[in-house]
């Protein structure tokens, strides 16, 4: 798995703050402003193939909740859009508010969404590795996928039901047999596409953003579960509720953001 071997303490929502980001003119997230964004022309659909074995563990990083893949061989993989090579799925996560009112990280023409979920994949026709690929230009592709509340997400459930056996931070727990194609949009050929960045520290300029324009719907109840989570371990005597883990809008610095649709 991708992260799992990383304490990310930096990652707590302290970071916020102005952290010196060497050259950082590809941070991300950004507000996509939709009447600015570029048609493309040459954007394909996306392609993704997801094996649901290959789903590993759910765990409390202290920051957001991960669900992670095997990516040690090209079984769950994307590929199309605006890639040219094959990326291996390695994780997914989530960002969401501490109210139904915010909680993405990007939005559109300053639109808010309650939440926003991240495919998490790296580039392994050109890399062995996540740690290396996260290092390199456009060694990683996240899918960002907005949230809305509204009616029940059934392929949600799954994981909402695995949350209060995670609810402190490093608790992890087994969770196998989740496809997260469910999660996507029922039309992934619109989206918008830009270069950016990790959005949690250590902030690195390797991301190819898919950000998809169709959103999904999850229940407020299945929302309020997220919220039930903990920022902080079971030793800690103080517990703070996991909400606000996203990051502030990023200056666009001059970056075109493409869109795959009219
Ligand atoms: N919110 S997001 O932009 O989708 C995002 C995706 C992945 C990471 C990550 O893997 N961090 C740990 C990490 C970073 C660098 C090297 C190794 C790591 F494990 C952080 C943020
Ligand atoms: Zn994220």
């Amino acid at each position: 798995a991708c992260s799992s071997k990383y304490v990310l303490s930096q990652m707590h929502p302290m970071w916020q703050g102005p952290l010196a980001i060497p050259g950082g003119d590809r941070q991300s997230p950004i507000d996509i402003i939709a009447r600015k964004s570029v048609l493309d022309t040459e954007l394909k659909p996306l392609v993704t193939d997801y094996d649901p074995d290959t789903c590993q563990q759910i765990w409390n990083n202290g920051y957001s909740f991960l669900v992670e893949y095997d990516d040690t061989t090209d079984k769950s993989t994307l590929k199309g859009g605006p890639l040219r090579d094959k990326y291996r799925l390695c994780q997914f996560h989530f960002h969401w508010g501490e109210s139904n009112a915010w909680g993405s990280e990007h939005t559109v023409d300053r639109k808010l969404f309650p939440a926003e979920l991240h495919l998490v994949h790296w580039n392994s026709d050109k890399y062995s590795l996540f740690e290396e690929a996260v290092m390199e230009d456009n060694g990683l592709a996240v899918i960002g996928v907005f949230l809305k509340v509204g009616k029940r997400h059934e392929g949600l459930q799954k994981l909402v039901d695995a949350l209060p056996a995670i609810r402190h931070k490093d608790s992890v727990v087994e969770f196998n047999r989740f496809n997260p194609a469910c999660l996507l949009p029922a039309n992934t050929d619109d989206y918008w596409t830009y270069h950016g960045s990790l959005t949690t520290p250590p902030l690195t300029e390797s991301v190819s953003w898919i950000v998809m324009k169709q959103h999904i719907e999850v229940s407020h109840d299945q929302l309020a579960v997220f919220r039930s989570l903990l920022f902080t371990s079971a030793e800690e005597d103080v517990q703070k509720s996991m909400v606000n883990n996203f990051r502030v809008q990023q200056p666009l610095r001059g970056r075109t953001v493409r869109s795959s649709f009219s």
